[in-house]
């Protein structure tokens, strides 16, 4: 039912807050979630591991060091009913050209099944992101969670001069 969307998307917002601001990303909070037994797998917020890391890949890290394997060998112990819920989409590019997280959720295979966001990415920094299609074009439902793009957005852009 939608309201377990919403449910999870607020606890994302949540662990956004605990992001420290800067103007060159965006405060963002993920979750990773078992959908079948409906159990929180790893959460993660902008910048919560160490460098510049996003909240996806913050996600990503805690489950590789949990599991004592690398990132991208996560397919090996993710439920094939696993899905991710991040407040702002996932990037396709990076300003720091670091790896976009599209990229991390790609090369896990179809472990990831259904990515839930609460808003399409502002065209501040990359333009138009073109994430959505590559991952719905890997068989990945991209779904967007309404009614918290104000909130997310207000979050997300703290550390910007405005
Ligand atoms: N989905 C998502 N999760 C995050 O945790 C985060 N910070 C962004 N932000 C997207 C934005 O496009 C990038 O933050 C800039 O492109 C700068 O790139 P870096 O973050 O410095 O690698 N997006
Ligand atoms: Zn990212």
């Amino acid at each position: 039912n939608p309201q377990v969307h919403i449910e999870y998307m607020k606890q994302a917002l949540d662990l956004a807050r605990k992001s420290p601001p800067k103007p060159t990303n965006y405060r963002v909070g993920a979750l990773l979630v078992d959908s079948k037994t409906d159990t929180i797998l790893a959460t993660g917020y902008t910048l919560e591991c160490e460098g510049n890391t996003h909240a996806e890949q913050s996600c990503l890290i805690k489950l590789s060091k949990e599991h004592n394997l690398p990132e991208e060998n996560l397919v090996e112990i993710l439920p094939d009913s696993t899905v991710l819920y991040t407040t702002v989409e996932p990037c396709f590019k990076r300003l720091s050209g670091n790896l976009p997280c599209v990229e991390r959720i790609l090369r896990l295979g179809n472990a990831i099944k259904t990515v839930y966001v609460g808003v399409i990415e502002p065209e501040k920094f990359v333009g138009q992101n073109t994430g959505r299609k590559q991952l719905e074009e890997a068989g990945i439902k991209v779904v967007l969670v309404r009614g918290m793009e104000d909130e997310i957005l207000l979050v997300a852009t703290a550390g910007h001069i405005s």
